[in-house]
């Protein structure tokens, strides 16, 4: 029985009338393909990705496994639609914070149309694209069982500028105290989510490394998904700090170059997490330094 995922971030939901991904109980995600070059263009991408023995083994769990293409029952109700089936990356996390960042100060490529070019173009300038070389899609945090998620609307995400980027990466991995100031997020599992040898800023310069060096592809308007369990962490479990790579509707090939546009706001991304984390780590050292 498919059903519609409870904990979408970004891009198009589905809902009656309007075409969007479904999951399974068995952990699959099935995301319709898109009635343009771009459905081609992801099934051409995960075909090819995830055999090609230029990728090595451990930057191809950043990329959510593959399970081919189905014609399954569209979830506008159009009937029969054929669908990647790719891993639900968040199907074992109980109460998942995630973030979606879409990387890149440009989400065009010279071969799209105009008129495509011209939409991205506003956006990116509109949105911290341009300015910080990423931009935040969608989010949700866990707070408490009484106030369950923060989920911001789409239409305040897209206004975040760098100090609301750098706010919201802090709140991300801050416990939820409803008495203090929202401003002031107090980072206590940004050691545990963002820090440590394989946390999600470990997980984030290891795929630089890759980027630094492959000329295989050119990531346009990928994104970035980062999440973890706050209820494991809250119950002193492993929280699964972690990355994934996610909608390639806009990969071209390389033709040898490396994909400066993706290293450029990975890079971006990797500093305002390294910051969000040296504020927790000064706050220890002032700590100790007074006891
Ligand atoms: O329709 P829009 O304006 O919401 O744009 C979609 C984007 O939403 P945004 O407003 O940038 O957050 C949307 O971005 P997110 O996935 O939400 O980051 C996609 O870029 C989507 O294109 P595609 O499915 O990747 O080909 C975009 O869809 P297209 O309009 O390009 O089909
Ligand atoms: N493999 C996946 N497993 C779980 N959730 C996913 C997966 N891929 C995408 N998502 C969710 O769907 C959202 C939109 O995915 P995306 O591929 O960008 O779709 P679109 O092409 O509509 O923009 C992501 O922000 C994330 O919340």
């Amino acid at each position: 029985m498919l059903k519609v995922p409870v904990h979408q971030v970004a891009g198009h939901p589905a809902s009656e009338g309007q075409l969007g991904p479904l999951v399974d109980e068995s952990g699959c995600f099935y995301k319709p393909l898109q009635n343009n070059e771009r459905g081609n263009t992801e099934v051409a991408f995960y075909m090819s990705f995830s055999s090609n023995p230029r990728v090595p083994k451990h930057i191809q769990r950043f990329f959510p496994k593959f399970y081919g293409t189905r014609l399954v029952e569209a979830s506008d109700g159009s009937g029969l639609h054929p669908h990647l089936v790719l891993e639900d990356v968040i199907s074992n996390y109980v109460k998942p914070s995630i973030m979606d960042v879409k990387i890149g100060s440009r989400t065009w490529y010279a071969e799209a149309s105009e008129d495509y070019i011209q939409k991205c173009f506003e956006k990116d300038k509109k949105s911290s694209s341009v300015s910080l070389g990423f931009r935040i899609s969608g989010l949700q945090v866990y707070r408490s069982p009484e106030s369950g998620y923060w989920k911001p609307e789409k239409k305040q995400i897209q206004k975040f500028g760098a100090d609301d980027v750098s706010l919201v990466l802090r709140r991300f991995v801050s416990s939820y105290q409803p008495t203090e100031s929202d401003r002031d997020p107090d980072c206590a599992f940004a050691s545990s989510i963002y820090g440590g040898s394989s946390g999600i800023l470990a997980q984030l310069r290891e795929l630089k490394s890759w980027f630094e060096d492959q000329t295989i592809l050119q990531f346009y308007s990928c994104s970035i998904l980062m999440f973890y369990d706050k209820e494991s962490l809250l119950n002193g479990g492993d929280p699964r700090g972690a990355v994934k790579l996610v909608d390639f509707a806009h990969v071209v090939e390389s033709k040898g170059s490396i994909d400066h546009n993706f290293l450029g706001g990975l890079c971006s991304l990797i500093k305002f997490i390294s910051e969000a984390l040296a504020t927790v780590n000064e706050c220890t050292i002032e700590a100790c330094s007074t006891d």
